[in-house]
This record gives C-alpha cells, structure tokens and sequence, in this order.
C-alpha cells in the first residue's frame, strides 16, 4: 500500500484550551538535529530515490507528526483519570514504561488519578474492572528494575463496548494500552468503539515486543535486551560445541514470524556457522541442503553452531505431520502455535552424522522464556522512559487512535490502524539479511527450499 499524506495523519478529540506545564520550556525551541518543533512532521521516507518517487512538495510528502509536549493540551489535567494496561507477552520495559506515565502524568501534568487494570485487556471486562491498582509515584518508584509486568498481562480477546463500559464507569479520560501487535489492534477496536460512542476518551497505544515485528517503529521497546540475552546462550553453545567431539550447537530463540532476534543475536555473538529465520524457507537434504552445510562444518573444523528462530522451517514440521512436534491451533488471542522445530532439527542432525560416521555431540538449548523475563537494559530503559513521555504528552494534547514510537531517531505519532497493518520482518534482500551472510559465511538459501514471498518492509 502506497502512504499518502492524509493516511498518517492522527486524530484528535477537540481544540487544546488549557496551558501546557511545559508551555514556557517550548517557547524557544525549535527544530534542529536533535529537535523537532510542535508543528513540524518527520519524513515517512529517507533516501533521495524514495523521495522523488512522489515529486511531490516536501509539505505534501508522506510524513508523521512528531510526538512531544505542546503549548497547550486538550484536557484539564487537575479532571484527568489515566488508565494503564499491559497485554501480550512479555517484554523487558513494560515497568519502565508504567512508571514512566505515572511519573509524567503525576509529577509534570499532575493528573487527578492513575488507575492500573490488571491481567492484560481482561482487566478492562465487567468482572475485573474494578480490580484496579492505584498507581502513584511512591508505588513504581522502584518497579523498573524487575522485569515483568507489575499489572500482570494475558492473552484472549475481550468485547471493546465491554471495555468502553469499563473506561466510562472508572472514569477514564485517557488509556495508555502497551502491547504488540495484538495490543494495537485491540487498542483500535476499542478507539473506533470509543468514537462510535462519541466519547472523550483518548487512546495511546505504546507498542511493545521482543520479536521486533510491528512496523513504523525503528525498533520496538524489549527488543534490544531480548536479544543481548539471547547472545549469552549462543556464547555458551559455541563454546560447548567448540570442545566437544563433532559438537553440533543449537540455540532455538523466540521470533514468531521475525528472525531479528536471531539476526541481531548472531552478530553480537559472532560466533554462528548457521542461521535460520521464518522469511528464508531451508530445505534439509540434497546437496546444498541444510545437512550438508552441517557435515561440511563438522568436517572443515569439527563443530557447527546453529542459531534458529522458532518460526523457522515451519512448512518441514507440516510435510512430517509428526503431532508431537508440529503446532496445533491457535492460542488465545489467535496466534498460530508453531511447531518445535528445534527438536526436528536435533533428531535430523543427529541421523545425519551418525550416517556418516560423525556421531555427534549435541548441544541444544531452547532459553525460551528466560530472554523475555528480564529487566530492560540500560538503553531500553531510556528508550521506555522517553517513549512514556511521548505517549503521556500525546494523550495530553488530545491525540488519539495513535500510537506513539521511534522513527528514523525521532519520536512521532503513528495512526494506531497502521502499527498491524503489515509485519515488520527481516528482508532478505536488506542490509540486516546481508550482515549476517558476511557474518556467517552460509548460503543465501539450503537447497531448493519451496519459493519465499516478497517481504516488502524490513525497517532494520
Ligand atoms: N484482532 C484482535 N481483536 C481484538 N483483540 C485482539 C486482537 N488480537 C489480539 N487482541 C487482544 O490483544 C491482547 C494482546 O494480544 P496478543 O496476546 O496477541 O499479544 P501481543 O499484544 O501481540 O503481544 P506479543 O505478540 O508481543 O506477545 C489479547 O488480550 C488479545 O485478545
Ligand atoms: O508462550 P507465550 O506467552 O504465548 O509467548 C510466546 C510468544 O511470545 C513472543 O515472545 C512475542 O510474541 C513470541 O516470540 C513467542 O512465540
Ligand atoms: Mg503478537
């Protein structure tokens, strides 16, 4: 879909009346490298070539407007009930995020109430909506430095008049929903169930997920500790492998759909032969299949190690219809349940080399949940604070259906229908794909693996 001017536009609830606590800090600024000004809007595009593709006047060129404190705001501050929410899985920074709008919202605008639903958007259904945290400076102070959620988060769909009815009976002016891509989208459907009411509630979504997948974002809060975690097993699997007979690593990481976390992971560790990623189908025999790429390693220097996204391979797990390892259904909230493909992978390996008279030592490790349940490092924890902030000051000023997220190095505001309206994935033909050939050395394809679709946009 071609981006027009008009499709990255945000919404806002009415005229901002009220000063700003802000107001005398703006009055001054304007935009520069390191700024952008209240008004002005970042570039959807950034090369030359992209940008003449329109011809178009750089007023009327697609663009986001940028997030940040305004003069002055929609709402009155000293009547604003805020309300928080956490969904999905988790992610390092979602308390950094938490405590980063109360903080804002208490300290700078000096909101009446903050109120935390618990347990993800089941929090927001008539059963628990009462059941809320009251959330004050003195309460997070110290939450940033746990992972998790201090809310509690969940997957599972909730009607959004039930949730509109739980904002109006608690209250509710302003609702900040931190989720992936499920998140956003329930975030939306409660946006256009909020404005079909006619009502004047804002809605902030701060987009979250380790697996990198959600687009208009440079990349999503959680990412960047998900991965430096991940580094550490694949350190530990190289060295294990490195000093085994015929070692053979494997470490299967999180990535649904997306490969960054294995892509980032393996540049940081630098010390994979092989990585393997939803957007590149692999095929496991012929000769330039996966299996002989693995027995050439073990043969050129004794060992291999191999990094795998556990969306990877998906289509070899069907073709088996092993029921022990292939996914079944969805979960909850609609995601497919992938299939295990890392166990495949064992077992295949494993035949290989023993068939060829290079029995094994296998080392496997699936960290799973342990790269996702970590307090954010040092530069999430900045990224989540200021991403708070932006989400704060935009429900402030009365935007709404928006989210807020980094673009090209600025905070802007993106039209919540736009966070899902495609997936954030490694593009084989970008330049992330191409550092980790340089880095790994592997084909750019094992075997003739079944045709891959075009990915149109990888942001990393
Ligand atoms: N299409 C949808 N319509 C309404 N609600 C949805 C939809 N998709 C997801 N949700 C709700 O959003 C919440 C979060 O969704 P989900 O469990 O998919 O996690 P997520 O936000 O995508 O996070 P992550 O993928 O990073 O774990 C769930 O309560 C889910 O029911
Ligand atoms: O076990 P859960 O909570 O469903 O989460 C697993 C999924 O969540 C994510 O961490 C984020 O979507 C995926 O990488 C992973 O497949
Ligand atoms: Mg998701």
């Amino acid at each position: 879909m071609t981006l027009h001017l008009d499709n990255l536009r945000v919404r806002r609830l009415g005229e901002c009346r009220y000063d700003s606590p802000f107001s005398e800090m703006l009055s001054t600024k304007q935009t520069s490298p390191h700024y952008v000004a209240e008004g002005d809007r970042v570039l959807l595009e950034d090369t030359v070539s992209m940008l003449a593709e329109h011809s178009l006047p750089s007023g009327e060129a697609p663009s986001f407007e940028a997030a940040g404190p305004r003069r002055k705001i929609y709402f009155d501050p000293a009547q604003v009930t805020a309300g928080i929410v956490t969904c999905g899985g988790l992610c390092p920074g979602l308390n950094n995020v938490i405590r980063g709008l109360v903080k804002e919202l208490s300290v700078h605008y000096k909101v009446k109430r903050v109120l935390g639903f618990r347990n993800g958007l089941q929090g927001l259904t008539a059963e628990h909506r009462h059941d809320t945290i009251e959330l004050t400076p003195e309460r997070v102070r110290d939450i940033h430095s746990a992972g998790g959620t201090i809310l509690g988060s969940s997957r599972g769909g909730q009607d959004a008049d039930e949730m509109v009815d739980s904002l109006v009976l608690r209250g509710v002016d302003v609702m900040f929903v931190i989720g992936g891509d499920g998140g956003m989208r329930a975030a939306t459907l409660l946006s256009e169930a909020i404005r079909a009411r006619g009502l004047d509630i804002a809605v902030i979504g701060v987009p979250k997920t380790i697996d990198n997948d959600l687009p208009f974002t440079d990349q999503s809060f959680g990412f960047q500790s998900a991965f430096a975690r991940a580094t550490d097993f694949i350190s530990a699997v190289s060295v294990e492998a490195a000093a085994s007979p015929n070692g053979v690593g494997i470490v299967k990481l999180m990535g649904r759909h997306s490969g960054f976390i294995a892509s980032y992971a393996t540049l940081a560790a630098n010390s994979a032969d092989i990585v393997l990623i939803p957007e590149i189908p692999f095929a496991l025999g012929g000769a330039d299949g996966l299996l002989a790429h693995v027995e050439q390693h073990v043969r050129a220097k004794g060992f291999v190690v191999i990094v795998l996204a556990e969306g990877a391979g998906q289509d070899l797990l069907d073709e088996r219809g092993l029921p022990q390892q292939n996914g079944r259904g969805t979960d909850a909230s609609g995601n497919i349940k992938l299939g295990n493909i890392g166990e495949l992978l064992k077992e295949r390996i494993t035949a290989h080399l023993t068939a060829v008279g290079l029995a094994p030592t296998m080392r496997y490790i699936d960290p799973s949940y342990a790269v996702r349940s970590i307090a954010a490092n040092a530069y999430d924890s900045v990224y989540c604070l200021r991403l708070a902030h932006a989400a704060v000051h935009a429900a402030m000023a009365g935007r709404t259906e928006a989210a807020v997220a980094r673009w090209r190095r600025r905070f802007v505001h993106v039209p919540l229908p736009l966070m899902t309206s495609r997936r954030n994935q490694v593009d084989p033909d970008g330049d992330l794909w191409m550092s980790v050939l340089e880095t790994t050395c592997q084909p750019a394809e094992f075997g003739s693996a079944p045709a891959r679709e075009r990915v149109r946009t990888g942001f990393c």
